[in-house]
C-alpha cells in the first residue's frame, strides 16, 4: 500500500482501534502505522483546533513516495445550521503526487430519521462537495468518507437485526481479525443485500435520483453495499443496539476516473464503538511530468539520498483559500495531519501506476524512423503532435490514416528526462488527447524497437496461447458463415442495442476459440482487451467442465450455459477463472467501431454501470443453442 488516508469522527475514541490496525503485517504498513499511532495521539490537539467535533483526516505516504509529495493544503467546511453551529460539515486534506491532485475528505452529515432530514443530508453534501472543489481545485482524485447518517426506512425492526447481525459472520475458518465483510472480500448474505436495496434511504428511498445528480456532477461512484449495517451496534459485540433502526450510516465515495476499485468493505472485528469502520481500496493512476535537469531540488533515483520534500503550499487567506467557502479560518498544513515523514528517492512503484504492463521504451530515438507499410490495432508507433514524436497505440486503421491515444508514461521511466520526452505530457499537452485520422505518411512511425520485440504495447488480445484458434485462420468458408450469422450479427445487434452505437460501424475485430484445460492453459489473469466492445460466448456443455467463467474486478463471475454470453465495455478489467477439471470452449469476440466517439461512448456507458451488476447484460443464450 502506498496511499493511507484514515478518516475519522470523534477520533479520540478511535485511537485504539487505529493501534489494533498498526499490527497488520508488512514494512509499509508498519511505517504507516508507527506515523499513524503518534498522530493518534495528536488528535485531541486537532480536534480543538479545527472545532468539528473530532473529524480527523490523516494521510499516510509509503516513504518512496515521499519525495513527490507537494502543494500540501488543509481546510474545513462547516455545514448545518446555516453553517454556524460547526458540529457538522467536513474536513479535507488536498496534496499532488506529481502531477497527480488528490484530496481526501472526512465528514460528518445530519443525523436524524425523520422530516426531511435525508433531503438536508443531501444538500450538506453538495454543499461540502462545492466547498472543496471549485474551479482552482479541480482534484484528479476524490476520496470522501465518514458519517453519512444516511438511515434505513424498515418498516418494523422485529426480526431484522438477528439476519443483520447474522450478515457479519464469515464462512468457517476464516480467522475473527480478519472479519472484512464487503466487495472483494467476504460478502454478506443476500437477504442482507435485499435489506440494503429496499430500505436504505438513498438506495430505496426517495433521495436516490438527488445522490445521483450529486454523483454524476462531481464525477463520483460508491462501490457496491455488500457489508451490514454499520451502525448502531454494541460495542465489543456484533448485535444491533435496538434503541436505533441499524443503518448503513458509514459509506465511501470516490472519483470514477483515474481509480480502479479493488474493494469496498465494513471491518467487522473493530468493535470499539456503536459504528463500524468502512474502507475501500483503490489503484490510482498518477501522472508525471519530466523534471528540468538543472534542478537542484531533485537527484535521480537510488545515486544518493534524495533531498526533503517540497514545503507545503501556503496556507489560505480566510475565505479566499482553494476550499473558500464562507468565513473560515485556515487550518495550516502542519496542523493538518499531512505529514512525508521520511524521505527517500522519488522512485515510484509500477504496481501504483498502471496494472498493465508499460509498452516497452526505445531509449535511443536518434535512427531515422520508418513510415509504417501496414498497422494494427494496440500497435505501439510514434505519433506526430504539432513538431515532434509521441508514443501512442494504435486505435484503428483504414489503410491511409489511423486513430491513436497518445501514452502516459509508466512509473519506471519517471526521472529519465531523455525518455519522458518521448510522451506527450511532456510537451504539458493534455495526456488523454487522441489523434483522430493522422495520416500514416506524415503523422505515423514505427519506433526503433530491440530485436526480438513485438511493436504490439501488449499482444492485441489475450487470447494468445497456442491452443487458441484464430477464427479468421479457419480455412472453411462454411464454419466462417457459422460465426458471422450465429455470433457476428447478433451481438452487433445486442452492442448496438446496450451500448447506443451504431450498429453499422460496429464490427469484428478479432475472435478466437479458446481452450481451458487442466493439462494446458487453465485461466487467463486479469487484464483489458484492446476491443472497444468484448464477447464472451460460451461453447462448451456445462457438464463438460468444473470451475471457468469470467470474473470482474467486483468478484462475480459469469458462467453462461452452453450458447449463452456476456458483452462488456473491453477497458473493463476481468479474467478467466483457472477451471478445476475438464475442458472449457469459449469464443472470445472483440468489436471495435468507427470513430474514436465510440470508444468515449462505451466506457461512460460502462463506467455509469459500475457498481450495479457491473457487467453489461449477460446475453442469456444468444445462440439459440439447446432451445
Ligand atoms: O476465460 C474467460 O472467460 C476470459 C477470456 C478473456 O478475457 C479473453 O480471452 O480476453
Ligand atoms: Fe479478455
Amino acid at each position: 500500500m502506498s496511499l493511507f488516508f484514515v478518516l475519522l469522527k470523534r477520533c479520540e475514541r478511535w485511537s485504539k482501534v487505529l493501534e489494533v490496525e498498526t499490527r497488520v503485517g508488512g514494512t509499509e504498513a508498519e511505517n504507516a502505522g508507527r506515523q499513524q499511532k503518534a498522530k493518534v495521539n495528536d488528535c485531541e490537539r486537532e480536534r480543538n483546533f479545527v472545532g468539528m467535533v473530532g473529524l480527523f483526516v490523516g494521510v499516510f505516504v509509503a516513504e518512496r513516495l515521499a519525495g513527490s509529495v507537494k502543494s500540501v493544503s488543509a481546510e474545513r467546511v462547516r455545514s448545518g445550521l446555516y453553517g454556524q453551529a460547526g458540529n457538522k460539515g467536513a474536513v479535507a486534506v488536498s496534496f499532488k503526487i506529481e502531477e497527480t491532485s488528490i484530496c481526501a475528505i472526512s465528514l460528518h452529515l445530519e443525523s436524524g430519521q425523520h422530516g426531511k432530514k435525508a433531503q438536508e443530508r443531501l444538500e450538506q453534501l453538495r454543499e461540502i462537495l462545492q466547498g472543496v472543489r471549485h474551479e482552482k481545485a479541480k482534484y484528479d482524485v476524490m476520496v470522501l468518507g465518514g458519517d453519512f447518517n444516511f438511515r434505513a426506512a424498515f418498516p418494523e425492526v422485529g426480526q431484522i437485526p438477528k439476519v443483520l447481525s447474522e450478515g457479519w459472520a464469515n464462512p468457517a475458518g476464516v480467522a475473527s481479525s480478519e472479519r472484512r465483510v464487503g466487495e472483494g472480500s467476504y460478502q454478506t448474505s443476500e437477504e442482507v443485500m435485499r435489506l440494503f436495496r429496499e430500505y436504505d434511504e438513498v438506495t430505496a428511498g426517495r433521495s436516490r435520483q438527488e445522490l445521483q445528480e450529486i454523483l454524476k456532477e462531481f464525477s463520483l461512484v460508491e462501490g457496491p453495499v455488500r457489508f451490514p449495517p454499520t451502525y448502531r451496534l454494541l460495542e465489543g459485540q456484533s448485535s444491533y443496539d435496538l434503541e436505533r433502526q441499524p443503518a448503513w450510516c458509514d459509506r465511501v465515495l470516490h472519483s470514477r476516473v483515474s481509480v480502479v476499485r479493488k474493494s469496498y468493505c465494513a471491518l467487522g472485528h473493530l468493535n470499539h464503538t456503536d459504528h463500524r469502520p468502512v474502507c475501500v481500496m483503490l489503484e490510482l493512476l498518477l501522472l508525471a511530468l519530466p523534471r528540468p535537469a538543472e534542478s537542484p531540488t531533485r537527484t535521480p533515483p537510488s545515486t544518493s539520498p534524495s533531498p526533503l520534500p517540497e514545503p507545503p503550499a501556503a496556507s489560505p487567506q480566510a475565505g479566499a483559500g482553494p476550499f473558500g467557502l464562507g468565513p473560515v479560518s485556515p487550518v495550516t498544513t502542519s496542523e493538518a495531519s499531512v505529514t512525508p515523514a521520511t524521505v527517500t528517492a522519488p522512485t515510484l512503484p509500477q504496481d501504483l501506476l498502471d496494472f498493465e504492463d508499460p509498452p516497452h521504451v526505445p531509449s535511443s530515438p536518434k535512427t531515422p524512423m520508418q513510415t509504417p507499410q501496414t498497422l494494427q490495432t494496440g500497435q505501439l508507433v510514434l505519433a506526430k503532435f504539432q513538431t515532434g514524436w509521441y508514443l501512442a497505440n494504435v486505435l484503428r486503421y483504414d489503410g491511409i490514416t489511423a486513430d491513436v491515444a497518445w501514452l502516459r508514461p509508466p512509473g519506471t521511466v519517471w526521472g529519465n528526462k531523455e525518455e519522458m520526452q518521448r510522451y506527450l505530457c511532456s510537451t504539458g499537452a493534455d495526456e488523454t488527447l487522441h489523434g483522430e485520422k493522422l495520416h500514416i505518411a506524415t503523422h505515423v512511425r514505427l519506433p526503433e524497437l530491440p530485436k526480438g520485440t513485438s511493436a504490439l504495447a501488449h499482444p492485441p488480445y489475450p487470447s494468445t496461447s497456442p491452443a487458441d484458434v484464430k477464427i479468421r485462420d479457419l480455412k472453411s468458408t462454411a464454419a466462417q458463415k457459422i460465426f458471422q450469422d450465429k455470433l457476428a450479427a447478433p451481438l452487433i445487434e445486442a452492442i448496438g442495442e446496450y451500448f447506443e452505437l451504431p450498429p453499422k460501424t460496429v464490427v469484428v475485430d478479432d475472435a478466437f476459440i479458446v481452450r481451458y484445460a487442466t493439462d494446458s492453459q487453465r485461466g487467463l489473469s486479469f487484464h483489458r482487451d484492446g476491443s472497444i466492445v468484448s464477447s464472451i460466448v460460451t461453447l462448451s456443455d456445462e457438464n463438460d467442465y468444473v470451475g471457468g467463467g469470467t470474473e470482474f474486478l467486483d468478484g462475480s463471475v459469469y458462467r453462461p450455459s452452453q450458447g449463452g454470453g456476456i458483452l462488456f465495455g473491453g477497458q473493463r478489467l476481468h479474467g478467466g477463472v483457472e477451471i478445476e477439471r475438464g475442458a472449457r470452449y469459449i469464443c472470445t469476440i472483440f468489436f471495435k467501431c468507427g470513430g474514436l466517439s465510440c470508444r468515449d461512448l462505451a466506457v461512460k456507458k460502462d463506467k455509469e454501470e459500475e457498481g450495479d451488476p457491473g457487467i453489461w447484460g449477460a446475453l442469456a443464450n444468444i445462440m439459440g443453442v439447446g432451445q
